[in-house]
This record gives structure tokens, C-alpha cells and sequence, in this order.
């Protein structure tokens, strides 16, 4: 684990950086055994409620509260950050509707503000990267640079800056679990940020351009094959050192992709638990993983997205998405469906009755 960040440097972001990869702890045994005997003991064939009932036991182990006293405060996270590789014509959007969204976010208009709505979330929008002014009360000023550059000619950032970035996503998520929150989701607005995801997914997993890049926002035929020759002129102009996830996620990354990154580890490292969206976030997560493989088990994969490429990245993380919605939009979206589903594990551990306090014979 430490090698992986070693070479951060010994700046003040590098050392937060390590220093936030080293808190992560191991899930609680002893929580997980407590709270599967007692689902065991619920008025129910023993398993009968499914993935809820290892939810139930993976929130007891990630919380290290056998049964939680209430639900947990529930916070999506939006990183945002422009990407310079849209030059190459990736995206079937222009990169001003980066900020455009970003400002609907804060408007409470936009697919996510609704789906967080419904389950009583926060939507925390976090400026890590957008071209251009920005400027908003509530929204969270991290801006690392102004966009990546094309990473098709060159580094999208610096090292430096991608640690940045990190730093950032650790910061918001310990300055969210300082004001409560207990129960994190991963969301993103960048356009042409499927083309970054699907580059740092062809190396992690050793794959071909043609395996890992999908239409994103709708992209037609020559589009596509502009957005894998962009893909593979990446790999090849900035020769990424697998070995070394810093090397990899700057030279290919996006700040907002490093941001949640930084938002599963600082997370994991403060016992809660993160629901994981789709394509970029599962990317993003891939990313926290090979810096800090503590935080794996601290992730909940949400939803399967249309996107090509994303059964890939869940299948390398070990991850088994809880919906199959045909959805393929971020933001975050899918996470937020799953809320309900967390919240319903917890309501069985704490509400449901015994077989002895119910009286009904066991088997
Ligand atoms: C109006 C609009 C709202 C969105 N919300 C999320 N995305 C999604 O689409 C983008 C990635 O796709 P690509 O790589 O093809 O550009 C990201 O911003 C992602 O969050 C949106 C895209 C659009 C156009
Ligand atoms: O799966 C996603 O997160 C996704 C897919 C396409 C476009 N934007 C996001």
C-alpha cells in the first residue's frame, strides 16, 4: 500500500495522501458475526432476504455497529472537472455544458437532485476541475486547475496535481462525516469523461481500446472510432507506468475522477460506507483501489450502466451491482437508487421480530 503513494513526494498533499491510505481499517468481524446471528434469528428462513441480509452484514462491518440505531445521513458526492482530450471530438456534447450542469446541480433541476430527493440525500457539488468561471454559494470551490489537458498529446495533468485532487476528495468526504454524514455516493459531471475512464480502464485491466470505449453521451459511428484512437494515442504518447497508479491516473485521468478517488479513500477511512454510480465512478474507484486496497470492501456497486466497459471495471473490482436499469447517465444517479435499498438492510436488523419475541416455531 505504502509504495504505491511513496513516491507521492514528500509534499504537504502527499503526505495527507498516505496519511489518509494508512487510517483505513479492516471491517469489524465481530460486528458482521453479531449481526448475521441475529438476522439469523429474525422471523424469516434463515438467507431468505438475499443481498439485503450481506448488505446488513457488510454495514455492521464497515460501521463497526452490529445494529445501527438509525439510518445513516446520506450525502452524494458531484465532482466535477472539464476534460482537454474533448478536442479530439469524443463526447456528442459541448464541454460548456460542464458548468451549464453544474449550475442545474445547485438549482436542484438536474436527474440527480430528483433521484437524492427521494431518498432524503444531500447533493454536495464540488468544482475540482471546470474550464472557465464558476462561481455559486453552495457550491464547493476545489478547483486543482481549470480542465485537464489532451491527453492524447501529452500528460492530462501533473503528478502534483493529481494528488491534489486526491487530497480534495479526502477532504470533502472527512468534512462530511465531521458534519454527520455517515453514508457516501459517488456522482460526476465532465464531459467527455467516459474517454479518460475507458484509458485508465484499458490499463488497470489490460484491455483494448475496442473492449472499454462506449458511446457515452450518445456518440455516433465516427465518433467512437475518434474516441479510441484518442484512447490509444494516449496510452501510447504518455507510456503510463502500471505499476504505478499516480502515473497512470495523471497522465490519463480527470481531476473529478481523481476527486472521488480521494472521496472513497478519505470514506473508507472513516468507516462509512460508498455507494459506487457507474462508468467514471467505478473507474474513480478502481483508481482509490490501487492506491488503497483497505478501501475495497468499504464500496457498494449500485447499478449496471449501458456503458461498454463497465462490467469490466466491476468485474476487476470484484463488485456485483445491486440494479439492472439500463441506465447510462452518472451524476450519480444510479448510487442514489440504492439508498433505499441500504436503509432497508438496517430496518431489518433493527426492527424486525424475533422467533422467540414473535413466538413463531423455528424449523
Ligand atoms: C446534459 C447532460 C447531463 C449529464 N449528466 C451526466 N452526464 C454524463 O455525460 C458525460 C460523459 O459522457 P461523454 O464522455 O460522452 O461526454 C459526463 O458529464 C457524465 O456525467 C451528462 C451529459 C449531458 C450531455
Ligand atoms: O455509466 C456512467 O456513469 C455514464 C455513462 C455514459 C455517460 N455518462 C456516464
Amino acid at each position: 500500500m505504502l509504495g504505491a503513494t511513496a513516491a507521492a513526494g514528500d509534499t504537504e498533499a502527499g503526505e495527507k495522501l498516505d496519511a489518509a491510505i494508512r487510517s483505513i481499517g479492516a471491517l469489524d468481524e465481530a460486528a458482521m458475526r453479531e449481526a448475521a446471528a441475529r438476522l439469523d434469528q429474525l422471523i424469516k428462513p434463515p438467507g431468505s432476504l438475499g443481498r439485503l441480509e450481506e448488505l446488513a452484514i457488510r454495514l455492521a462491518g464497515i460501521t463497526g455497529t452490529p445494529v445501527a440505531e438509525r439510518p445513516l445521513r446520506k450525502a452524494v458526492v458531484v465532482m466535477a472537472g472539464d476534460h482537454g482530450v474533448c478536442d479530439e471530438g469524443v463526447s456528442a456534447f459541448p464541454q460548456e455544458v460542464t458548468p451549464q450542469m453544474v449550475l442545474n446541480f445547485l438549482q436542484g433541476g438536474a436527474a440527480i437532485n430528483v433521484l437524492a430527493r427521494q431518498t432524503g440525500a444531500e447533493v454536495v457539488c464540488v468544482d475540482i476541475g471546470v474550464k472557465g468561471d464558476l462561481a455559486h454559494e453552495r457550491l464547493l470551490s476545489r478547483r486543482v486547475r481549470g480542465g485537464t489537458a489532451n491527453m492524447a498529446r501529452g500528460a492530462a495533468m501533473t503528478r502534483e496535481e493529481a494528488i491534489r485532487a486526491l487530497v480534495a476528495g479526502i477532504e470533502v468526504a472527512e468534512e462530511l462525516a465531521e458534519r454527520g454524514y455517515g453514508l457516501f455516493a459517488t456522482g460526476e459531471m465532465g464531459i467527455g469523461n467516459t474517454t479518460p475512464s475507458a484509458a485508465l480502464l484499458a490499463v488497470w485491466g489490460g484491455l483494448e481500446a475496442k473492449e472499454v470505449v462506449g458511446r457515452g453521451t450518445g456518440i455516433d459511428d465516427a465518433g467512437l472510432a475518434r474516441k479510441r484512437e484518442a484512447v490509444e494515442r494516449a496510452i501510447a504518447v504518455n507510456r503510463p507506468d502500471e505499476a504505478d497508479p499516480l502515473d497512470v491516473l495523471s497522465k490519463l485521468g480527470g481531476l473529478e475522477i481523481a476527486g472521488l478517488a480521494g472521496v472513497i479513500i478519505g470514506a473508507a477511512s472513516r468507516r462509512c460506507p460508498v455507494v459506487i454510480d457507474g462508468f467514471i465512478s467505478t473507474v474513480a474507484a478502481l483508481a482509490a483501489c490501487k492506491l488503497a486496497p483497505g478501501a475495497e470492501p468499504y464500496l457498494i456497486a449500485s447499478h449496471l450502466s449501458e456503458e461498454r466497459g463497465h462490467g469490466l471495471a466491476l468485474r476487476k473490482l470484484g463488485l456485483a451491482p445491486m440494479l439492472h436499469l439500463g441506465m447510462r447517465l452518472g451524476e450519480g444517479t444510479g448510487a442514489a437508487l440504492v439508498f433505499p435499498l441500504i436503509d432497508a438492510a438496517g430496518g431489518v436488523l433493527r426492527e424486525m421480530a424475533t422467533f422467540d419475541s414473535a413466538g413463531v416455531s423455528k424449523g
